[in-house]
């Protein structure tokens, strides 16, 4: 039997602005499964991930984690996020602080954490291998430090789904290495992750699907570098379909 799907996206489409950024993108991510998110820059991976996680609405179409869809979603619990790193700005935070803010979904509103929460925090920093950093300011941190802080803040609350936009930018290549062999375990462990990449790199190993998009679209074969996508087919044949954002013939 198939392993339960935790997020889908069927026939989404998301305009900002007025602008279209995602039009008709149908994808979906199974329990145990890793996906790429790929494509070049300004293709709307991030777009699509803030969608997924009901940061950003969507105009037409359904968006689902673990069966409900996002606007009455509650278990946030079980989706782990790890934005890019250029959006995280602290300054005197520890790795210990950063990584217990993980739990917080677990809690009611300004509720203290507990000596379960506390233990939880110190086993995701061994695991992770930062368990010697939990006093460490953050910004102390190698870049690849700084990932495994941000990785392990998000699998404080213990999620079933993780997902990663960049999570191997700015990392050297030893470092990218480790983050790989460490989601390849969760992975197996029975973790679904959704992971937004350039180029597959070091992660190709524990990777078993990639999903390429181009000017919003999901299309077939590899992201090109340098490439305007016209080349490339889209993946759903929408000829004749009119496109509800753009308001004519796609
Ligand atoms: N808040 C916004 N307002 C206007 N346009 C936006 C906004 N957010 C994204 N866009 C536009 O949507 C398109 C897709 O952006 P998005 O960040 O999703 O792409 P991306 O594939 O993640 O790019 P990158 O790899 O460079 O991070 C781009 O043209 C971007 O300029």
């Amino acid at each position: 039997m198939a392993a339960p799907e935790l997020v889908t996206a069927e026939h989404v489409y998301v305009s900002i602005g007025g602008m279209p950024i995602l039009r008709d993108v149908s994808i979906s991510v199974r329990a145990s499964e890793a996906v790429a998110l790929l494509g070049g820059n300004g293709s709307g991976k991030s777009t699509l991930v803030r969608t997924l996680l009901g940061i950003l609405p969507h105009q037409q179409g359904e968006v689902k984690l673990f069966g409900h869809s996002v606007p009455g979603f509650r278990d946030w619990w079980k989706v782990g996020y790890v934005p890019q790193h250029s959006a995280i700005a602290v300054s005197n935070a520890t790795v210990g602080e950063i990584v217990s803010t993980g739990r917080l979904a677990h809690h009611r509103p300004f509720q203290w954490l507990n000596r379960g929460d506390r233990e939880v925090v110190a086993r995701t920093l061994d695991l992770v291998g930062l368990a010697d950093r939990a006093a460490w300011p953050f910004r102390s941190l190698s870049g690849g430090q700084k990932q495994r802080v941000l990785i392990a803040r998000a699998l404080t609350s213990e999620p079933e789904l993780l997902v990663m936009d960049e999570p191997l930018a700015g990392v050297d290549l030893h470092s990218q290495d480790g983050l790989a062999d460490l989601l390849g375990r969760l992975r197996d462990d029975g973790l679904g992750i959704l992971v937004v990449l350039h180029e597959r790199g070091p992660m190709a190993r524990i990777l078993d699907r990639g999903i390429t998009l181009c000017d919003g679209r999901v299309v077939e074969g590899e992201p090109i570098l340098g490439s305007t996508c016209t080349d490339e087919k889209p993946h759903h044949d929408t000829i004749g379909l009119t496109d509800p954002i753009a308001g004519g013939l796609t």
